[in-house]
């Protein structure tokens, strides 16, 4: 099977009865929406979910779980979702797919997030894969040029040529730092940055990671928080 498929099934099992759920976005996370969705149909179970993108809420429509906007939920038992790189104090970068804000905002008020990954994301230190940051359009170079000032090689994200717009109507810049050391820091100096709306680095907020594995076996590794 699938290791995102592994990963993102097994997560979906910890989800229960009369809990508010935080549906994540990409190929790793679709897995848990799907899943879900076959035990509210299977099983009866009764939900409050709430989505983190604007494809996940289509996915969601797909598999007929009901969703509820952001507004009306302002606490989350359980979110899953994915990574692109995590490490081993599930310190992670997320916003690969583009949906980081809508997934910090979502992590924000999670109670239990859970990250489910294939192993490639697993990694001794954060950095290889860049920073995606989320900016508004408004003189984005002029925040793309801070953004170098603090060691960034900025890259605007484009998609089929043209300019990726996010769920939110912005812009990412995607910034290679190199490995990173301090990504606490990183990430406040970051949101410091007038025109930069949030940023991929999610420090010291998942609870579990659920790793799907080639040889067709998971691995749970949980911190407290
Ligand atoms: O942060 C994300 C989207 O903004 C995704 O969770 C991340 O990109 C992982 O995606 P995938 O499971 O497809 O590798």
């Amino acid at each position: 099977m699938d290791p995102k498929q592994l990963a993102g099934e097994q997560a979906a099992a910890y989800v229960e009865n009369n809990m508010v759920i935080g549906l994540g976005t990409g190929s790793t996370a679709c897995w848990a929406i799907k899943k879900i969705g076959e035990r509210i149909a299977n099983e009866g179970l009764q939900l409050t979910c709430t989505a983190t993108s604007i494809q996940s809420e289509k996915l969601a429509e797909q598999f007929h779980i009901p969703l509820t906007d952001i507004a009306q939920v302002s606490s989350i038992d359980i979110t899953i979702d994915g990574a692109d790189e995590i490490d081993r104090q599930l310190d992670m970068i997320k916003g690969g797919g583009g949906a980081l804000l809508r997934e910090k905002i979502i992590a924000n008020i999670t109670k239990y997030y859970i990250i489910v990954a294939d192993e490639s994301k697993y990694v001794a230190q954060l950095g290889a894969f860049g920073i995606p940051v989320e900016v508004v359009p408004f003189g984005w170079q002029r925040t793309a040029e801070h953004l170098e000032k603090l060691g960034a090689k900025p890259t605007l994200r484009k998609k089929e040529q043209e300019t990726f717009i996010t769920d939110n109507g912005n812009y990412i810049l995607d910034c290679d730092f190199g490995l990173i050391n301090d990504a606490a820091s990183l990430e406040t100096s970051i949101h410091n940055i007038p025109g930069v709306v949030v940023c991929g680095l999610f420090i010291s907020r998942a609870h579990k990671l659920i790793l799907g594995k080639k040889d067709g076996s998971t691995e749970e590794i949980t911190t407290k928080r």
